[in-house]
């Protein structure tokens, strides 16, 4: 059992292609479904600890995988019982068959156990399943200690994160060869529990993958404020959001912030935040190595106007918030220069228009058409760049769904890059760290929590 982090990411068809280009090199399908019905066999030999087991097969290959993974578990004295629905569709899947020699309990009449493995459809469902099959599964999921997943949860379609049935919550799920979009997409993901992956000895690869500890920036002897980095944070209308992302510049390890805004006295954030009045030339210091603006900017005249001196300064830009309801976003592919873009579901609405496709396709359309790197933020985060790489984020804590936290998240991914990083790094560190802190806070923080919990994550 591999954790997910760092792992490539796989659509039901590239990873078929990758067991295509196996099979082709002389690997044999029986060999793939061995290995992986054995490493399931493990992991769950791991998980039960002694306790009866309860494997539900379906027709195709992920039942295939469930009947090695229980004859496996059967020869190790493990309890374990079968229960299958349909007859197994190909040469393959009989063959995993064969190898069980107990009996296969009659598909309605199933008795529960304390450990449930799914292992009814995988990768391979091509539409909603049969409510008969549902039914046993929930039954048995609601009696179990333990759910364990071969895959997917039968009822998840593997790439876009859709349900397509009510799918029961697992506590873990076993990814055969790789992970796959909807161990990380909503709404599937909050039925996947902890994601582990069980290596089949395929290679695979791709632009794809899930995020993982990433390169920070560390001062050394030689460093001073400005190369730690300079973030410039545009205020605007509603100055307490300009405030959280300079407070989260500086707690992520920005040298110096400097807050751009036109009143005074309303300082709230921290001394070490520097403070002057806004002008376009003070977006020219070519000392700055990161703009952020959205956060507070407000969408009038005067926010407009400092948005096009953003564009036009020439600095790397964090574009958040109210930016992104201002910006047009097929002029910015005109723009040169790097740009992140940081929107949620509802400013990614705005700026691209709905769309049936997955979140990750969205991105990565969204990042290519206006070549930036697009934070398409949410509970499920991802990050597409406009070559095509794609980092998916496992859910962060839903004690962000509260104010202000998407602008200490433009100001973290401000830091990072005016420390140097290069736009899609200093997208994943920001995210990273953000989704730290906010681990670190537990229940109900507020985003000033969250700022000031950054440097305690930045290590
Ligand atoms: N790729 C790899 O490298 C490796 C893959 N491995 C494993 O194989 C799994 C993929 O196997 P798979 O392609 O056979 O698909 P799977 O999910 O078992 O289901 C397909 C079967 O179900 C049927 N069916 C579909 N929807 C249905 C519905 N709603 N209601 C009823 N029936 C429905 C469908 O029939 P049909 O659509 O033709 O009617 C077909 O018979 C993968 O998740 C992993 O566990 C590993 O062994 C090692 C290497
Ligand atoms: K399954």
């Amino acid at each position: 059992m591999i954790p997910s982090a760092g792992r490539p990411v796989l659509t039901a068809q590239a990873m078929r292609a990758a067991e295509a280009a196996a099979m082709a090199a002389g690997t044999t399908e029986i060999a793939l479904m061995r290995r992986a019905g054995e490493g399931i066999a493990q992991a769950i030999l791991r998980l039960a600890a002694g306790r009866p087991v309860l494997v539900l097969c379906g027709p195709g290959h992920n039942g295939g995988d469930g009947f090695v993974a229980a004859a496996a578990l059967r020869r190790q004295r493990q309890p374990v019982r079968v229960a299958a629905f349909g007859e197994p569709r190909s040469e393959t899947a009989r063959w995993a068959r064969s190898l069980w020699d107990g009996p296969v309990v009659s598909w309605d009449d199933v008795a529960p156990a304390p450990v449930l493995v799914d292992a009814i459809f995988g990768t391979g469902l091509s539409r909603a399943p049969d409510e008969r099959i549902m039914t046993v599964l929930r039954r048995c999921a609601d009696a179990a200690i333990l759910r364990i997943a071969v895959d997917l949860p039968s009822g998840i379609e593997s790439d876009a994160g859709r349900l397509l049935a009510d799918v029961p919550a697992f506590d873990v799920t076993l990814a055969t060869g790789a992970i796959k979009p909807s161990h990380l997409v909503q709404p599937a993901a909050r039925c996947v529990g902890q994601v582990r992956l069980i290596d089949i000895g395929i290679p695979i690869g791709g632009g794809a993958r899930v995020a993982s500890l990433p390169r920070l920036p560390h001062p050394d002897a030689s460093s001073h404020k400005y190369s730690r980095g300079m973030v410039a944070i545009v205020a605007g209308a509603m100055g307490g959001a300009a405030e959280l992302a300079a407070t989260a510049a500086l707690r992520a390890g920005a040298g110096y912030v400097l807050h751009l805004d036109d009143r005074t006295g309303v300082a709230l954030g921290p001394n070490a935040i520097v403070r002057r009045s806004y002008t376009p030339e003070s977006l020219t210091d070519n000392r700055i190595g990161a703009i952020v603006i959205g956060p507070g900017l407000g969408r009038d005249d005067t926010a407009r106007a400092r948005l096009g001196a953003a564009l036009g300064s020439g600095r790397p830009l964090v574009i958040d918030g109210d930016a992104l309801r201002l910006i047009e976003a097929m002029a910015l592919a005109d723009h040169i220069g790097v740009k992140i873009l940081t929107p949620h579901g509802g400013e990614f609405a705005h700026m691209f228009g709905d769309s049936d496709a997955s979140k990750p396709e969205r991105a990565r359309k969204a990042a290519a058409a206006t070549r930036s790197v697009v934070v398409f933020k949410g509970a499920d985060t991802v990050i597409a760049a406009p070559d095509g790489r794609t980092i998916f984020f496992p859910p962060a804590s839903p004690w962000l769904s509260t104010a202000g936290t998407g602008d200490v998240l433009a100001g973290t991914i401000g830091a990072m890059l005016a420390a140097g990083l290069d736009p899609l790094e200093a997208a994943e560190a920001g995210v990273w760290l953000h989704g730290e802190a906010a681990r670190r806070c537990g229940a109900a923080f507020i985003a000033d929590d969250l700022a000031d919990a950054l440097s305690a994550v930045r290590g």
